[in-house]
């Protein structure tokens, strides 16, 4: 699936518009992810479908979302802009960017340093880069544009080696591990377990996927990860704030 992602996205690149650039100040991921509102941080996920699932949620509204997860004590957002596969769009991010005061995150398949400007432009905080997309050295170049356009990245891995190479090359500020087997969509919180013991020490990492209740909360904090980023167990919830909730526990 990720091979057929990025195929699509390079015949994206050879019709990108730019957009004119926000005039937007920037928020700090990293800054709001070393001093979360709860025990462990969340990344609240705005995400209408998925290759694995489909249609998530049929009753989109994604400022509104935004709006709810922030009041309800999320530490960042991320905003799914891929159109083809998960039904975002890169004015969701503008439009949320606009009404909130959190970290914004775009979460895409970016590969090319026309996708890092795009996302400054459009208000993004943060981007996701995903190893493995391109090499570990275009990865690290990415990463720098991002840095030099004032936004910060959270750099996502699949496997114990691919954590081990890029490292041989460079060590992001903010490590993403993701529990989802993007060739079958399976997800297990071993993931986590297994390639956390490869993060550097004093580097944070988030666990990404297939976190639903309190219990897979206390899993990966026991391995050592300073957030969850948390997309379907959210937007499948009667609200965000009830989703919210109940991924911690709370009354
Ligand atoms: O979610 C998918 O089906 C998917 C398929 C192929 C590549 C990436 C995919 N998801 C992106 C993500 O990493 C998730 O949206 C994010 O980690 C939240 O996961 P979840 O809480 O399980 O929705």
């Amino acid at each position: 699936m990720l091979k057929t992602i990025l195929e699509t996205k390079k015949q994206e690149l050879e019709s990108l518009e730019l957009p004119p650039a926000q005039q937007v100040t920037k928020r700090s991921l990293y800054k709001a992810l070393r001093e979360p509102n709860r025990q462990i941080g969340l990344i609240a996920e705005v995400k209408k479908a998925s290759p694995s699932k489909g249609l998530i949620r049929e009753d989109f509204q994604p400022v509104e979302i935004a709006l709810a997860y922030e009041a309800s004590g999320a530490d960042a957002i991320s905003v799914l802009t891929d159109q083809q596969y998960f039904q975002g769009h890169r004015d969701y991010l503008t439009a949320i960017k606009k009404e909130t005061t959190i970290p914004i995150m775009r979460k895409d398949f970016i590969i090319d340093e026309q996708q890092v400007e795009e996302s400054a432009r459009i208000g993004a905080d943060a981007i996701l880069l995903i190893a493995g997309t391109v090499s570990d050295e275009d990865l690290h170049q990415l990463y720098q544009s991002a840095h030099n356009k004032g936004m910060e990245c959270l750099v996502e891995v699949h496997a114990a080696d691919e954590l081990t190479n890029l490292l041989m090359v460079f060590t992001p500020q903010l490590i993403g591990i993701n529990n989802r087997n993007l060739k079958t969509f399976s997800t297990t919180l071993h993931q986590t377990e297994e390639i956390a013991k490869g993060v550097p020490a004093g580097t944070m990492f988030v666990s990404e996927s297939g976190i639903h209740t309190p219990e897979d909360l206390i899993q990966v904090g026991k391995a050592g990860a300073s957030a969850v980023l948390v997309g379907e167990s959210l937007m499948r919830a009667e609200s965000p704030n009830l989703g919210i909730k109940h991924l911690f526990g709370e009354k």
